[in-house]
């Protein structure tokens, strides 16, 4: 949450063009947190996962958790320096002292990154179980929380690279209009796990109802449309924090954000010719136009939303008469048969 978090203040204070890499407008997000300062929550969180520690992590780590915590909370070392033989508090006296004048802040933020790289699974269930965050429940496919004013909802299939399924695709649709009218002030949406989506689930091609594949692809186009309705009519400040590599609908839908944040991991891949298939997500519009500036509080929004949404509607009913078409032809259900039996990847 703080990255997201340090994402909107990014977003309000500016947004320069030097920073955008793609044609909307991606700010360069490096993850790594020592660019970011830890909040008393975060190290308060760190310091209950090291009582959760499964393994014991030696001597030197636990003599630098320990330096790193006095630091944090006391300052530089104010103790006198133990004698020789008491061994213990000598080892312990070193290790604070060797860090001599660093911040507070530092050191707070020095402990944090220490207690991550302990161990990668507590970060990430320290994303899922976020401790005193508002979490929705009644999600199977997301984790939704609302904290500080932010609702953060995460696409949460890892295992499947975050892939978009039919579930998937009415959850998040709830889960916005849940956030449209929530108290929050901004919505960020981002992946658990190495991805940020790998797009649409192709499976989603395979469950074939009783009026054949063409009903299939009516559904799914009226669903599509629906989907990408609700981020046309998003209302309040929308920020993706694309925290792994994003396929398909998932970059596509991109230049429907208010503000897109790409970690060092994030990669933006559009396989339409690959997989037989055309644009969505109102990409064949915003793309080539390129989002305006990224700072967009609640009212210029609508100012600007205002005169796209009719535009914006028009292409994403188009998109989708054409894609219900693609999604008959051979070459996208080559694709995808492929894909599902193993014989191609991106
Ligand atoms: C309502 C319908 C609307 C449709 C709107 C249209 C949208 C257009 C698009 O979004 S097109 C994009 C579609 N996505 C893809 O083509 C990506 C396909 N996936 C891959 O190529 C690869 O999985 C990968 C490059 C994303 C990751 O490769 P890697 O080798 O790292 O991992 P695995 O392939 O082993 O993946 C792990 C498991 O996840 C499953 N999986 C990943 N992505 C998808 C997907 N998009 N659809 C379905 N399943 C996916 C993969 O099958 C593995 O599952 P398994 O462990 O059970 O084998």
């Amino acid at each position: 949450m703080a990255m997201a978090y340090l994402a909107w203040r990014l977003a309000r204070r500016s947004c320069p063009s030097s920073l955008q890499v793609t044609s909307f407008p991606v700010v360069q997000l490096h993850m790594n947190r020592t660019a970011m300062r830890a909040s008393q929550k975060d190290f308060e969180n760190s310091m209950n996962q090291v009582k959760l520690l499964k393994k014991d992590p030696g001597n030197e780590v636990k003599l630098k958790l320990y330096a790193l915590y006095k630091q944090a909370t006391e300052g530089p070392c104010n103790m006198p320096k133990p004698g020789v033989f008491d061994l213990i508090n000598k080892a312990k006296w070193d290790a604070w002292n060797a860090l001599g004048s660093l911040p507070k802040e530092a050191a707070r933020q020095n402990y944090v990154d220490l207690v991550s790289s302990l161990s990668p699974s507590l970060e990430s269930s320290s994303q899922v179980e976020p401790g005193t965050d508002r979490k929705s429940t009644g999600f199977e496919t997301l984790v939704v929380t609302s904290e500080d004013g932010i609702t953060k909802i995460m696409f949460n299939r890892p295992k499947k690279k975050n892939a978009i399924n039919t579930e998937m695709y009415h959850e998040i649709m709830r889960a916005l209009k849940a956030a449209s009218k929530d108290d929050s002030i901004i919505t960020v949406l981002t992946g658990n796990g190495d991805y940020y989506s790998s797009g649409n689930d192709l499976t989603n091609f395979t469950d074939i109802p009783p009026g054949g594949v063409e009903e299939k692809a009516k559904n799914n186009a009226v669903l599509l449309r629906e989907f990408v309705g609700c981020f046309i009519d998003f209302p309040k400040p929308l920020i993706a924090v694309v925290n792994g590599p994003a396929v398909g609908i998932s970059v596509t839908l991109l230049g429907l954000f208010d503000a897109v944040y790409a970690s060092d991991r994030a990669t933006f891949h559009t396989p339409f010719s690959h997989l037989g298939q055309s644009p969505e997500g109102c990409s064949s519009y915003t793309f080539p136009k390129i989002m305006s500036p990224a700072k967009a509080l609640r009212i210029s929004k609508e100012v600007i939303r205002k005169r796209e949404r009719e535009k914006l509607h028009a292409v994403n009913a188009e998109e989708c008469n054409v894609l219900q078409g693609r999604w008959l032809s051979d070459e996208c259900t080559n694709a995808v048969v492929n894909f599902l039996s193993r014989k191609s990847k991106l």
